[in-house]
């Protein structure tokens, strides 16, 4: 009898996943189909620009023609800048953005990002089963570095997630699991078969957060790198943070070009990536063009730049998140934002076009996760001031999402 329930429900969780998959490759083609599109109005849009500029110059004589451009041609200087303070939106949140000359955009358009960060928002019903609001798997935790993952996982389940699994070291594994009975804690990392051990859970999980607390120790490098090839290779969205971001910097390709990637760089992280990736240091009279430069060497993926004010762009955009934190840096409040960045990332990623406006929906996610991580940074410091630690932060995700996003 028994047996025959465990048999039944192994066989619903299989049909779940097969459909998920399934759901997933239609998502897929519907993306692919979307991107050529975008890339024929650009191509004529380019034609378009060409006719105008020629027919200037050739009426103008006096009026400087600048050189002529390929029609895909990005360059921050092409950008209009619009500075919008939301208004309607409270507390205030200042959004400001960099627009390509490719796409048309209205100040519209500029508020709605917060409108679009609670589309992607899945609604809480009697109707779902345990997993499907997100299963969100994070690579790190080794003897010196516990607290990073744990902060990761716990804010993921705080943010929504319903499993959160760590893929941490032996050693860390107990300690980590003695924090919290909600996380899902694999000793896996320094096994000898360790990508192998991850990878039987990949098909399980919506997103994957690979760095926090991984530390630098060569073999468990090689095994993220492992786990981010076979991550790649099933679609699933990759947040990159903190030593996995150490890693990126020693190999760029391993993650160069794939568009389901985040990468929330803080400002040694930053400067490290830039200098590899475009050979100078970093303009720190030109951040936005920074952060811009960085994503377009990287094909285009996400880039988070997290400061004092966090630019994000997807080489095409940026994005300025400015909501007010406070001045207290403890460490770990990273891990928060790379751990609710994997809850977000994943729901605006199945979200589709319509609820992010056919906006990226990881610079939507990516958004949210600032945000979320600047206010629970506020209200945990009006409570404890210069004694805050992230654990205080911790307990203010629920409230900073509520505030933020349900009311
Ligand atoms: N409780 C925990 O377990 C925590 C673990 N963490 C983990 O700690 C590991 C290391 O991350 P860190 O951000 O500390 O990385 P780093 O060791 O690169 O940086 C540590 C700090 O040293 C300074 N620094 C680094 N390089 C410098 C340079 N060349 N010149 C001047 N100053 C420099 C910076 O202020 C930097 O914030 C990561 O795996 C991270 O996830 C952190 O997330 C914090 C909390
Ligand atoms: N100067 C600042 N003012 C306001 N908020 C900040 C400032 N610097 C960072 N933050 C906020 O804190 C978040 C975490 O950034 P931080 O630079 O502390 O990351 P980190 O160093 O990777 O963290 P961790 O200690 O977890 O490794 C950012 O998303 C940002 O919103």
């Amino acid at each position: 009898m028994m047996e025959k329930f465990l048999q039944q429900s192994m066989d619903t969780d299989e049909k779940f996943y097969r459909f998920e998959e399934q759901r997933l490759k239609i998502e897929d083609k519907r993306r692919e189909a979307e991107h050529a599109r975008e890339l024929q109005m650009l191509q004529m849009l380019g034609q378009m620009l060409a006719g105008i500029s020629s027919s200037v110059s050739q009426r103008s004589q006096s009026i400087p023609t600048s050189p002529p451009r390929r029609a895909n041609h990005r360059s921050y200087a092409d950008n209009f800048n619009y500075n919008a303070m939301t208004a309607t939106l409270s507390p205030p949140i200042v959004i400001e953005r960099s627009f390509s000359l490719h796409r048309t955009h209205t100040l519209k358009d500029m508020e709605n990002i917060f409108q679009l960060v609670r589309n992607v928002i899945p609604p809480l019903t009697g109707k779902k089963h345990k997993g499907q609001d997100g299963r969100i798997g994070i690579v790190g935790g080794c003897r010196e570095y516990t607290g990073a993952p744990y902060f990761a996982a716990i804010t993921a389940l705080k943010v929504g997630a319903d499993l959160s699994h760590v893929f941490c070291t032996k050693d860390a594994a107990t300690v980590i699991k003695s924090y919290s009975p909600e996380l899902i804690v694999h000793p896996v990392l320094d096994s000898p078969n360790a990508v192998h051990e991850v990878e039987k859970w990949l098909p399980r999980l919506h997103s994957v957060v690979i760095g926090p607390g991984l530390g630098r120790d060569e073999v468990l490098l090689e095994n993220a790198k492992g786990i981010i090839e076979k991550s790649k290779m099933k679609g699933i969205p990759i947040i990159i943070d903190a030593d996995g971001l150490w890693l990126i910097s020693q190999q760029p390709s391993l993650i160069q070009g794939y568009q389901r990637a985040i990468l929330t760089p803080n400002y040694m992280e930053f400067s490290r990536l830039y200098e590899a990736m475009l050979r100078d240091p970093v303009d720190s009279s030109d951040h936005h063009g920074c952060v811009l430069r960085l994503s377009q060497a990287m094909g285009n993926l996400t880039v988070v730049q997290k400061g004092e004010r966090d630019l994000i762009s997807d080489g095409e955009k940026v994005l300025v998140c400015s909501h007010e934190g406070s001045s207290r840096r403890c460490g770990g409040q990273g891990d928060l934002l790379s751990g609710s960045l994997g809850v977000l990332a994943h729901w605006a990623f199945v979200a589709g076009a319509e609820k992010t406006n056919g906006q990226n929906p990881f610079l939507v996610a990516a958004f949210g996760a600032c945000s979320l991580t600047r206010q629970s940074n506020q209200q945990a410091f009006q409570k404890f001031g210069r004694s805050m630690t992230a654990s205080d932060m911790v307990s203010e995700v629920g409230t900073a999402f509520n505030k933020l996003f349900e009311t």
